[in-house]
């Protein structure tokens, strides 16, 4: 939790409440942010990169994001209300940047800029230099930037005003923004957008938390249950676990000092008292009076009857059904583990031999502290295990941190992992970082792409592990933490370690219990899987088949995207078929056609030819249409590709709708091949 978070509420607190509006970010602000665009090497006049990265970069954002997205996309939608005709437009982005949605009419903008706006573009200060959303991610402050703020000639004609979103755990994990034409600029708009900010996190402490107690608390009565309300989350035990904005101002304590506390030090009853306290249908809000003397009215929600009778830490609750419906429970996002229908071990175990023997290892030394090592090809959910690991550990209602050595600039690793004081070197952020390891206190520390470890800190991060202290970066004293550690990397360590790129003495700190995940193509449970995918990506429990066809091909397929792959192909064609048919081949896309004709390295099985060579009349074709000649066994898939594809057009007279039509391809993957089609046939 950033000094930010803590010392900008929202709404009346205990003390003076905070300006409900700012207008622009102060010239400091503005200053250090231009300071660090030029550090950044960009110059005023450098043109922005606008061009689209791709779908499967925006799919594979919004993914990540899709706890955020879900919580944010109804608030965006009261927020436009608000500033319709206001020439301005509503986005929300990633922690990094990338905008995810938006909202608004682009009249206001130039062709060129329209572009700027949309899905998939990435606004981070790095690229596009001072920016709202870009600065206000990098300061973790709520601000605008306005017409001339802006570093880039190119966007000097725009006015913007983003928030933060914090998670809670207290990381950011996205903004929210509006912006507009400059000569839109309103002065209320920053503190809407900071509201509507709030609102999004509220709405994340009320899902990512079910089994916990939440104390909601307001030092007048009549806020308790609106958007000002404080919010402070404890175990059964009564183990802090977290606190939005205003809990955090009210209690006077920033995230990281509640960590250490407990429901009695904080509000000086034990927590069993505040069950019996609320007991009853409607219980009426009481008083209790918090450790700093203020005196607060409370509501408390509990889910379960009797929360002190389970005993049992969170997270050994109980584990979900292994078929929970999709939805039901809150979305995998980077720094925290909810309990999703991935997040158990148990969910994983999808009956294939070797993924049951890694996770039967993993459960006889859980909550052990054993350090985990995850080997496995990329996409074969070492993450998603990480996760499960710390879900399934009695540290689940703590922290799950994930660093992913490889993402993040090697110049910068040091002080994202080991945190760094005010003023620590040129480009720091002013209040300083507290650092991924100190985050984790408490709970999991997961080291993704751990053979990206630049070899200078291995040694720094062994000596954190043996002395479990850390020392951020220039602060001249070191910190007690408190971490399991789970790691994955797709390299062989082993082969680093001869090659004198990975010390050997980490390597042996790391791999108390090493794993390894099957590829995709090695898995026996694949249909099971494909199975459960498409059962996640259907909403309400809908049912989507799959035709024989396309999963003889799927598993013929040597997916080196393994599971991400998998998903990616399987929420297009959901999409394309919508939840109640059934994914044909047309229903995949062309690139992965392509792919499968040319890269299935061993010749097509019979039964696969068959279907392509036999295949029942579709409705569209003539019944007395003689069927294509069978193709012989053993021919490469491209060249049987070639020759369905020539006999069905010569079935349908050269018309080649029709003939894409009965074979489920695109039209264009017939156009695509027809140099290489017999003349007659087009
Ligand atoms: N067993 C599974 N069932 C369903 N989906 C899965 C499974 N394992 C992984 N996935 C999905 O596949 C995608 C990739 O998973 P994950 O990020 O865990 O892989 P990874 O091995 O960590 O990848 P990388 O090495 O590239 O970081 C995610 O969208 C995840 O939800």
């Amino acid at each position: 939790m950033s000094a930010a978070m803590y010392t900008r509420p929202l709404g009346s607190g205990a003390g003076p409440a905070p300006p409900a509006a700012s207008t622009e970010a102060g010239p400091d602000l503005i200053a250090q942010s231009h300071q660090r665009s030029e550090a950044y090497g960009i110059t005023a006049n450098t043109e922005p990169d606008f061009s689209s990265p791709g779908r499967s970069v925006l799919t594979e954002a919004l993914d990540e994001n899709r706890f955020l997205f879900q919580h944010a996309a109804p608030v965006m939608e009261t927020l436009y209300d608000q500033i319709v005709n206001t020439h301005s437009m509503v986005l929300l982005t990633s922690a990094k940047g990338m905008v995810l949605h938006s909202l608004g009419d682009t009249d206001f903008l130039e062709k060129a800029s329209r572009v700027a706006l949309t899905p998939g573009m990435d606004w981070s200060e790095q690229t596009k230099g001072t920016n709202a959303i870009g600065t206000a991610l990098t300061e973790e402050e709520a601000l605008t930037v306005h017409g001339n703020q802006h570093y880039l000639n190119a966007n000097k004609f725009l006015t913007c005003s983003a928030a933060p979103i914090f998670d809670p755990y207290g990381q950011v994990i996205g903004a929210l923004d509006v912006t507009g034409d400059h000569r839109s600029f309103h002065q209320h708009t920053l503190a809407l957008v900071r509201m509507s900010a709030q609102m999004i996190e509220n709405h994340m402490f009320a899902d990512i938390f079910p089994k916990a107690i939440r104390i909601h608390f307001h030092t007048r009565s009549e806020f308790l249950g609106t958007l000002v309300e404080s919010i402070a989350v404890f175990s059964p035990e009564g183990r802090f676990i977290s606190a939005n904005r205003s809990g955090q101002f009210q209690i006077g304590l920033p995230f990281a000092a509640l960590k250490a506390h407990t429901f009695s030090s904080l509000f000086g009853l034990p927590i069993s008292a505040l069950f019996e306290l609320f007991s009853g249908a409607m219980p009426n809000p009481k008083q209790l009076c918090l450790h700093n003397g203020v005196s607060v009215w409370c509501r408390v929600k509990i889910k379960q009857a009797n929360p002190w009778s389970a005993a049992k830490p969170m997270g050994q609750a109980q584990e979900p059904a292994a078929e929970a419906p999709a939805g039901a429970t809150a979305a995998p996002f980077r720094h925290s583990v909810k309990k999703t229908q991935f997040s158990t071990l148990h969910y994983l175990d999808t009956g294939d031999p070797q993924v049951s023997n890694v996770i039967h290892k993993l459960r006889m030394v859980s909550g052990k502290d054993i350090p985990v090592m995850i080997l496995g090809e990329t996409g074969t959910g070492k993450d998603l295990l990480a996760q499960a690991i710390h879900g399934d550990s009695p540290r689940s209602a703590q922290p799950f941190v994930s660093v992913n050595c490889a993402s993040i600039p090697e110049t910068l690793i040091e002080s994202e992992l080991f945190g760094y004081e005010e003023g620590a070197f040129t480009g720091a952020r002013k209040k300083g970082s507290i650092g991924k390891i100190l985050q984790a206190h408490g709970g999991t520390l997961f080291l993704d792409e751990i053979g990206d470890m630049p070899k200078h800190l291995q040694a720094r991060l062994l000596r954190v592990l043996q002395e479990r202290r850390v020392s951020p970066l220039g602060a001249g004293k070191e910190v007690d933490v408190d971490v399991a550690v789970v790691c994955a990397t797709h390299k062989n360590i082993k082969d680093m370690i001869a090659r004198g790129d990975f010390r050997e003495d980490l390597y042996y700190r790391l791999n108390g219990l090493v794993v390894r995940l099957p590829a995709l193509r090695e898995r026996t449970d694949f249909e099971l899987v494909v199975k459960k995918i498409l059962h996640t990506l259907c909403e309400n429990g809908a049912q989507i088949g799959i035709s024989a066809q396309v999963m003889d091909l799927f598993k013929r397929y040597h997916w080196p995207g393994n599971f991400r792959q998998l998903h990616n192909l399987l929420r297009t064609a959901v999409v394309m078929v919508g939840c109640q048919g059934s994914i044909e081949m047309g229903h995949l896309p062309d690139d992965f056609l392509e792919e499968l004709e040319h890269g299935l390295p061993n010749p097509i099985p019979a039964r696969f030819a068959g279907h392509i060579a036999s295949a029942p009349p579709l409705p569209d074709m003539p019944s007395t249409a003689p069927m294509p000649e069978p193709i012989a066994e053993g021919g490469r898939l491209q060249d049987v590709a070639l020759s369905a594809m020539a006999q069905m057009l010569r079935l349908h007279k050269g018309n080649v709708s029709a003939a894409a039509k009965a074979l489920g391809v695109s039209r264009n993957t017939i156009y695509r091949k027809k140099d290489q089609l017999p003349p007659d046939v087009l």
